[in-house]
């Protein structure tokens, strides 16, 4: 029978979990791709289909709501499809080369295998005629192999991260073929503008192909591609959060008794600054720490009474640079603890293991000021987060200008991850500036959240792609 709406996307929204005594808990599945699609069930009945994030395993899931696919992956593909191709050469690629992308045919071989099978669960999943939503840059070849098995279906495709100009995606050995793949969609969409144009440039001037001249505007004026005798259509769609949900949650009573608890049990510091990323190198956790060091070092603030709670998921552990990434942060840390810090009170606290969502919310809520400061993101939907759990406008955030998110939240404490005079004095502002000053920029912050919610996104996209 099939279901008439269809996500695929590399990974299921569960995560599995093996206590030590062999009991098996399904957890949300890290990351912001599973929070911003996940709501959408509630309100949509579908089949979601994609990989249970465990290697050679033949788990079948059950989510409330969710017609669930798994889609297994061996050991080997998860080394050269997740590990390899998406994340050791598309990854970096797409994120302004941050680390050397490595360019592998062996890798390229198992993506294109891995993608077909992903396409084949989809074709499986979906009912004549229906609505089948690609995700991300780990299955870009799916819409393609997609429309040659099931040419009824309406196929879109979102990209969760930046997508890179002319000047670097030309690296890629195989970039004929990934357009390609991504052009047997009919709406391909982007957070930014930005990405959208980058696009266009690239199916012309790669792929020769017809294409709008027209900007792309947001969740408007969308570009065209001609491929062969389709019209593609192409545009921006800025991902966000089940903002009122977030809100709710975050005013609990349960919540904000935690989140006074967290700042006693930190030793009521005077300001009480907050990262929380996947430990990934794109999100500049470096930067953060660097820069409070240097502030601790100049005398601009006061190690006896600032805290820094860093909560960092782990993250494609057995990717090197990741590794790398862990190593610097933890010797980054543990030389400002040991610098600025006393036995009882070390500056920063850091966590490297994933945090359950009322405890996450907590630190939101506890928070004086976020630190959201990545080298790139695609969005980052920790902001919005942040910004959802501050209903009293007490909250201040300093935002990387290479994030999706500063294009919607200029009123943030904005700064470039890049220049340490930009990144010093972003932070001195949100956390010296006085009240009037942090609640104004506050409120034009939440307007923009409460008022942009994933349910928005989500059917922007969707009901551009089923309007004849
Ligand atoms: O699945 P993983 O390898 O564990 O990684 C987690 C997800 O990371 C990326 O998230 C991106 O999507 C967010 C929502 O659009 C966006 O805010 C963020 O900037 C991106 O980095 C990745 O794109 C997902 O596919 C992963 O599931
Ligand atoms: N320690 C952490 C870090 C992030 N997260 C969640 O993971 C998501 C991260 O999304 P994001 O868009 O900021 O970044 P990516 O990890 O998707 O690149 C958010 O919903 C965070 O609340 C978490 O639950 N625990």
């Amino acid at each position: 029978m099939g279901a008439d709406f269809v996500v695929v996307a590399n990974r299921l929204p569960v995560n599995k979990q093996v206590a030590a005594d062999g009991t098996v808990t399904w957890t949300r599945a890290p990351g912001g791709l599973v929070t911003a699609l996940a709501p959408i069930f509630d309100s949509q009945p579908g089949a979601w289909v994609g990989w249970t994030g465990s290697a050679d395993s033949s788990d079948d899931p059950h989510v409330d709501g969710i017609d669930i696919h798994a889609v297994p992956l061996s050991a080997r593909e998860v080394e050269d499809y997740y590990e390899g191709f998406a994340n050791s050469t598309l990854w970096p690629l797409y994120h302004d080369v941050l680390v050397k992308p490595e360019y592998r045919a062996d890798w390229w071989d198992v993506y294109v295998e891995v993608n077909r099978r992903f396409a084949e669960a989809a074709s499986a999943a979906a009912a004549p005629g229906a609505a089948v939503w690609v995700q991300d840059y780990q299955l870009q070849l799916v819409p393609a192999m997609l429309r040659e098995l099931r040419p009824d279906l309406k196929i879109g495709f979102f990209l969760h991260i930046p997508f890179p100009p002319f000047e670097l995606f030309s690296q890629l050995p195989w970039r004929r073929e990934i357009l390609e793949g991504l052009l047997g969609a009919d709406l391909i969409g982007f957070h930014l503008p930005g990405g959208a144009q980058n696009f266009l440039t690239l199916s012309r001037r790669l792929l020769g192909a017809e294409t709008s001249d027209a900007p792309v505007g947001v969740r408007s004026d969308f570009g065209t591609v001609r491929f062969g005798d389709r019209t593609v259509r192409v545009g921006a769609f800025p991902i966000s959060i089940d903002s009122a949900g977030v809100a709710e949650q975050a005013a609990a009573a349960p919540v904000i008794q935690r989140a006074e608890e967290i700042r006693e049990q930190l030793g009521n510091p005077k300001t009480l600054l907050l990262g929380v990323d996947r430990l990934d190198y794109t999100k500049g956790i470096d930067v953060r720490i660097q820069s409070l060091e240097r502030l601790f070092a100049d005398g601009r603030l006061d190690p006896a009474d600032t805290v820094l709670v860093q909560l960092a998921s782990p993250s494609r552990e057995n990717v090197e640079s990741y590794a790398v990434l862990r190593d610097t942060v933890e010797r980054t840390v543990a030389h400002i603890n040991g610098t600025y810090g006393t036995v009882a009170s070390p500056p920063v606290r850091y966590l490297l293991q994933p945090v359950p969502r009322d405890e996450l919310l907590a630190y939101f809520v506890a928070a004086d000021v976020a630190l959201v400061t990545p080298l790139r993101d695609g969005m980052n939907l920790v902001t919005k987060e942040y910004i959802a759990s501050h209903p009293d406008l007490d909250g201040a955030l300093v935002l990387s200008e290479f994030t999706g998110a500063a294009m919607e939240l200029d009123a943030a404490y904005v700064m470039n991850p890049y220049d340490p005079a930009s990144t010093d004095d972003a932070v001195i502002a949100a956390v010296t500036d006085d009240d009037a000053e942090r609640r104004r920029r506050m409120a034009i912050l939440r307007d923009q959240v409460m008022n942009n919610d994933v349910d928005q996104w989500a059917r922007s996209f969707l009901d551009t792609l089923t309007e004849e």
